[in-house]
């Protein structure tokens, strides 16, 4: 059994730990607030981010740092994507030897465009990595604690990093397969919540299930040509961390994202929506990121700018809806080819 450390003691982190503690592992919580690990440690419970949970009495949880960094040979990260740079520099600090380096967490960093695993590589030498992985996929946190049957995929360019990853984490309800396709992984599972505030908006406009339905295709095929742009496998983007997450995401009464959207289409502003939820809401940052990324890579993202004008243009939702409806007319499948490329077959993990 392994000695794990999970960094971030939110709801995504607390439930991955039920999942590793469930397994036999020797788990260490850490997170900020002294109140959240006196009540893990106490009561064994986190009320705050996954109420009417208990944990097992295995997970111990720490505000100490040092502590957390030299508990075990495995740092699982599932902090917000926004302080996951600011948090490896403070465990390279601590750091004094190779570790296995897992993150669980959504999105891409604005200005830099970096996916996680590249943040991770930016801010933690190659010689105090054993390797990167991510767990991706669609799993709210809510019914992971319930040990209701989920399934994800551990992805690493290294492949006996990503099976090991898979041992750590499956059990009869948590189901993991490998993909060796990085990029389309981190792709798939940050540019969904894009979407799914989209999905979240035309339902709170009023919309119904046309227009759901037709943001989740039309905005699947936009991640995916973005994706297939970095070099990911196209048929990643019909995975777990694609079509899979896209589908939890956008229909799930659990998604702070599509809860976000649907504030934001009823009305609200992104500062009364963020100080209601009271909880990470990953999309935002990575529309402003997928919007920068489209640009540079020239990328047709129509969603993603239509989100981006509402976002931190203060269009109003509808005149972005109406927008989208009135573009030239397209083809629906051929915008999906690269000029020359031919997609399924050029993918080299
Ligand atoms: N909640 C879920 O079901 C899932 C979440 N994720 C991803 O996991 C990541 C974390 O999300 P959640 O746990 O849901 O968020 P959350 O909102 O439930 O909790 C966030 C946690 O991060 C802590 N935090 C915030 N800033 C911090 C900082 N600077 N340093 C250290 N800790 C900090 C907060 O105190 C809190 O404990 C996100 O990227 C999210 O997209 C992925 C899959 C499922
Ligand atoms: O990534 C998630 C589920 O797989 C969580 O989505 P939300 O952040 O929208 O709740």
């Amino acid at each position: 059994m392994a000695s794990i450390t999970v960094l971030g003691s939110g709801s995504w982190g607390t439930a991955l730990s039920i999942v590793l503690a469930d397994n036999g592992h020797d788990v260490l919580l850490w997170g900020r607030s002294k109140k959240a690990a006196d009540e893990i440690n106490s009561s064994h419970t986190n009320e705050k981010y996954l109420p009417g949970i208990t944990l097992p009495e295995s997970i111990t949880a720490t505000i100490d740092l040092e502590k957390a960094v030299g508990h075990g040979d495995t740092l699982l990260f599932v902090v917000p994507t926004k302080a996951m740079r600011a948090v490896l520099k403070e465990v390279n600090g601590l750091l004094d030897r190779p570790v296995m380096m897992i993150h669980a967490s959504k999105g891409i960093e604005p200005d830099t465009y970096l996916r996680v695993s590249q943040i991770i590589e930016e801010e933690v030498p190659a010689e105090k990595r054993r390797a990167v992985v991510v767990l991706s996929g669609p799993s709210h946190a809510e019914e992971v604690s319930l040990r209701q049957p989920t399934t994800v995929t551990s992805s690493s360019l290294n492949t006996e990093a990503a099976e090991e990853v898979q041992d750590l984490f499956m059990n009869q309800h948590f189901r993991v397969y490998t993909n060796p396709d990085l990029t389309g992984v981190e792709i798939g599972g940050s540019l969904k919540n894009i979407i799914a505030i989209g999905a979240g908006m035309t339902s709170g406009l009023g919309y119904g299930d046309n227009a759901k339905a037709a943001l989740m295709t039309r905005g699947l095929a936009e991640i995916a040509r973005l994706g297939m742009k970095l070099g990911a496998n196209p048929l990643t983007f019909a995975g777990l961390s694609g079509l899979g997450d896209l589908i939890v995401t956008c229909t799930s009464v659990h998604s702070r994202n599509w809860r976000a959207g649907n504030m934001i289409g009823k009305g609200q502003s992104i500062d009364e929506v963020l100080n209601e939820m009271g909880m990470v809401v990953e999309g935002i940052r990575t529309t402003k990121a997928a919007y920068q990324l489209a640009g540079r890579e020239e990328v047709d993202m129509p969603i993603t700018k239509g989100l981006y004008d509402v976002l931190f243009n203060d269009k109003p939702p509808h005149e972005a809806v109406e927008e989208l409806m009135g573009r030239v007319r397209k083809r629906e499948v051929e915008d999906l080819k690269l000029g020359e490329s031919d997609p399924l077959n050029d993918f080299e993990p």
